[in-house]
Parts: structure tokens; sequence; C-alpha cells
């Protein structure tokens, strides 16, 4: 049994619970700080990074999400999540968790893509992944110890590195669990290494 928390500060919360709903998962909705504490690993869902960066700052999360990250749990970020995890982000002095080794790109798709629906594949997914675009940021380099999962033509999309795993789309959104519960076993292997 893996405990998971989703943070509840803005965003798709709801969807990424449902579909983390499995027996051997307890998902907890995290809205204040303390409830980070036991937890085995952390959603950060899509949203708006900026709004959520200062609500992070409002409630005291900042530095418990780095604390979090440095004890090794596992990090999933959708979106804007993805975005709170980068080391760096175009066009702005600094990235926020800094967790992962990357260059994003906020809102990289063209106006009349803004949005948009497609399958990809995703390394250890599976390959037909269906991934909702909504906004979406794109990932525009990575380090030498970033894993590219996916990539939509010549733009990469999903990323990992060690325990840290983001996406610039938003599998929550379709009834295709497959990269939620790859997070998941990250999370039991993470937790059975501890
Ligand atoms: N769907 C999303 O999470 C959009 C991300 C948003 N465009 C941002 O920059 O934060």
């Amino acid at each position: 049994m893996v405990k998971i928390g989703v943070l509840a500060l803005q965003g798709a919360v709801r969807e990424h619970v449902k579909c983390l709903e499995a027996p051997n998962t307890e998902i907890v909705i995290v809205k204040k700080v303390d409830q980070l504490a036991d937890l085995d690993g952390l959603v950060l869902p899509g949203g708006e990074s900026t709004t959520m960066r200062r609500l992070i700052d409002l409630y005291g999360f900042f530095e418990p999400l780095k604390e979090f990250a440095g004890e090794g749990k596992p990090m999933f970020g959708t979106c804007a999540g993805l975005i709170l995890m980068a080391e760096e982000i175009v066009g702005y002095d600094q990235g926020h968790l800094s967790v992962i080794n990357m260059k994003v790109q906020r809102n990289a798709f063209g106006r009349q893509r803004e949005s948009f629906e497609t399958d990809l594949l995703v390394t250890d997914v599976g390959e037909d992944i269906r991934a909702v675009f909504i906004r979406a940021p794109l990932i525009v380099e990575v380090g030498e110890n970033v894993q590219v999962l996916s990539k939509y033509g010549d733009e990469i999309v999903a990323a990992r590195q060690g325990h840290f795993l983001a996406c610039s789309f938003h599998p929550e959104l379709t009834d295709d669990h497959r990269f939620h519960q790859y997070f998941v076993s990250m999370v039991e292997e993470a937790k059975a290494n501890n």
C-alpha cells in the first residue's frame, strides 16, 4: 500500500484522484503542509503555473515541497505541474521547484493548436497513450541524466529524472490510467528501496 497526495491548491485535482484510485493506493487531497509528512509520492496537477506558485508561497509549501523532493520521494507533474518541476523556464530568471534538469517553454503550441488530443508512444508506459494538450508547455532541452519518455513530432512532451516524472499533457483527462499506474509503480519502488 502506498499513500499518494495530489496537491490541491489549484487545477485538476479530482481527475488525478480518479486515475490513482486502486486497491493498493491511498489518496490524500493535500491542502495543508502537514499532510505531506507521511506521503510516499505527490502529484502536481495542471492549472496555471504562475497562480500555483503564488499559492505555494502563500500557504508555505515551497520549502516543504523542496524537502519532499530532497528526500527522494517521487513527484509527478502534469502540464503546469511540469513547469513547476523544471530547472529552467524560457523567459524567466529562475525555475520554481527545479527538480528536473530540463528547460521548458510555457504555452508553446500556437494559437490554432492551443488545445488538441493525440495518441503518443510513451516509453515504458504504452504505445498509444491518449494525450490531451491544453495550452501546454514543451520541454525544449533536457540534461544528460533525464530520460525522454515521449515526443510529439520533434518535441519532447514527457520526461523522467530518477524519482521525478513530468508530462506536458493531461493523462488525467482520459479514461486511460496507464500513465498514473506507471507513477504508482515508481512510488512503490521508491518506498521498497527506502
Ligand atoms: N493546462 C495547463 O496546466 C496549462 C499550463 C499553463 N499554460 C501554464 O503556463 O502554467
